[in-house]
């Protein structure tokens, strides 16, 4: 392997360290759809000086759900820190034919210049906020659209789903299960990432738990069971390894006859050794309710009031929430493919839209039309707050533009397409400005918070809205406003490029 050229980061890495290379140190740069590198030859050409104001945002909740949580700030940034186009990708490009040799050139000495503003990771969100806004020499904002939106889109996605795993859980530990079923090596980490954000209290994947300062957790296959000759061999045998985290697989050939009653065998010789903390089952099939109410009754019966009950096998918000109605014993879960796959609804469509340009100082508004309203994007650089009540509680988030001064009472406009004409009197609010500079011209300008403080802030943030938008069925429309100047702004905007389009 020594030698071959994967890729101008790879050379040399010995074959059984690439893997490991591959998540620790490859280049991404390339990872752009070819029309973001063939605009920016065009731009390099005709606009060299051209500042661009973009905006990434997402139009509609996963699940019908009322809000999204916004994950995946981490990894932009350590995207952005690395670009860097190599002497093999500038190589490539050539190989294509279709970029002027000084472009090729410019990216060779590639160095990011922008400015990005973002909201803090784990906030909710809501449709049409912006989550980043980036302001740059529009041949580099425009290369970072498709990076940016397959990072957030997918660990904003994953995050929004353990949420609602997790409110349905309702305070029992929620564990991360499902690496094995992620479409790929990066949905699984950088997935199990998200999921602790969302609200899972850690991982089985090991690698992520590595990288982002997570809890590894687990209990044991069926494999493990079936390789010795007796369900109470294995048992005994995890015991003599493990008698300080004894949580046994019950399920490998039927609960209630076999599986419990051995591991209460296990638990009595526990006891008789002074252990009983950290001793309990997992059931990973059949009906959920119906076993672990048996499971738990043989438990106390025995003794073992506090030996816990684990339950997986494809679960969701839905079977849990089910489940939990039924009043099943369970103490904790373990969440696998409809997690890491958000599978009931797999798409968060965020976009990275153009929103103003600037030459020489003066900024322009950009707007793009579109049959449906929400389709219309919303011109001009902007900024986004949440308003807080006097008990704390968030009331709606304002948008406006970013040199308005700032509101302290007054007339808003509900953004609701539906209800574009509404307007709002507000007073008597906190008014907390949603988004940070992360860039300064290209220069990281932000603490990183670890994974588990973006945790913990996800939590605050979300028990700081509303309950009633808080709900996973039918959840109240939490309210963005607009402020007076942006919506007349874009009324006036809308009505322009209709008539001269007309
Ligand atoms: N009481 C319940 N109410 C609603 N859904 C349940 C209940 N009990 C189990 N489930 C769910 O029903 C589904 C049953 O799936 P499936 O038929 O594949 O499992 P199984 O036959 O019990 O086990 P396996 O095929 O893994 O051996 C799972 O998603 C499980 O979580
Ligand atoms: O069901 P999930 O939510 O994805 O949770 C993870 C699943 O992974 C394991 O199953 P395994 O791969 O052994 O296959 P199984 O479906 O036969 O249990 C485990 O026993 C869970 O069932
Ligand atoms: O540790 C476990 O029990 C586990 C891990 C991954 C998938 N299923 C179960």
């Amino acid at each position: 392997m020594s030698g071959s050229k994967l890729n101008g980061n790879f050379d040399l890495i010995p074959s059984c360290q690439v893997g490991r290379k591959i998540m620790e140190q490859r280049n991404l740069t390339l990872l752009m759809d070819l029309y973001e590198l063939t605009m920016a030859n065009g731009f390099f050409k005709e606009e060299p000086s051209k500042i661009g104001y973009f905006d990434l945002y997402f139009r509609k909740v996963p699940d019908k759900g009322g809000l999204v949580i916004y994950a995946g700030l981490a990894q932009v940034i350590k995207y952005l820190k690395e670009l860097k186009f190599t002497d093999s990708d500038i190589e490539y490009l050539q190989t294509l034919g279709i970029f002027a040799p000084e472009f090729l050139e410019y990216l060779r000495t590639f160095e990011f210049e922008c400015d990005v503003w973002s909201v803090k990771e784990g906030t909710p969100v809501f449709p049409n906020e912006p989550l980043i806004i980036v302001r740059g020499p529009l041949i580099q904002t425009q290369l970072l659209e498709t990076m940016l939106l397959n990072i957030i889109n997918h660990e904003s996605l994953i995050a929004t789903k353990a949420r609602r795993i997790c409110m349905v859980a309702k305070g029992r530990p929620v564990m991360e299960f499902g690496s094995r079923r992620a479409q790929g090596a990066d949905a699984a980490t950088f997935g199990a990432r998200a999921a602790v954000i969302g609200g899972c209290i850690g991982t089985a994947n090991v690698l992520s738990a590595k990288l982002f300062g997570l809890t590894p957790l687990g209990t044991m296959a069926h494999s493990w069971i079936q390789s010795f000759k007796s369900e109470q061999a294995a048992f005994e045998a995890w015991y003599r390894i493990y008698p300080n985290n004894c949580l046994l697989l019950v399920d490998t050939y039927d609960v209630l006859n076999s599986g419990v009653p051995h591991a209460i065998e296990i638990f009595n010789k526990l006891k008789a050794r002074g252990v009983t903390e950290h001793i309990g089952i997992r059931i990973d099939s059949g009906d959920i309710t119906f076993l672990t109410k048996a499971a738990r009754k043989m438990l106390d019966e025995a003794g073992f009031e506090n030996a816990t009950i684990t339950v997986s096998n494809a679960l969701d918000e839905d079977v849990i929430q089910n489940v939990l109605e039924e009043g099943a014993a369970i103490d904790s879960f373990g969440v696998g493919e409809k997690l890491i796959t958000a599978s009931s609804d797999p798409v968060l469509s965020g976009v990275y839209k153009l929103v103003a340009t600037q030459v020489d100082g003066k900024i322009t508004p950009k707007i793009k039309l579109s049959n449906t309203i929400e389709k219309t994007t919303i011109p001009g650089f902007k900024r986004l707050y949440r308003l807080y009540n006097n008990n704390g509680k968030a009331v709606g988030d304002l948008l406006g533009l970013f040199d308005e001064i700032r509101l302290n009472e007054g007339s808003v406009y509900n953004s609701d397409p539906n209800k574009t004409q509404q307007k709002r009197k507000i007073n008597n609010f906190r008014l907390d400005p949603l988004m940070t500079q992360i860039f300064d011209k290209g220069k990281l300008v932000y603490r990183e918070p670890t994974t588990n403080e973006v945790k913990d802030f996800s939590k605050a943030m979300t028990e700081s809205l509303p309950e009633a938008c808080l709900r996973l069925k039918n959840p109240d429309l939490y309210n963005v406003f607009w402020t007076k100047a942006l919506k007349i702004m874009r009324t006036d905007m809308i009505e322009k490029y209709s008539e001269m389009n007309s």
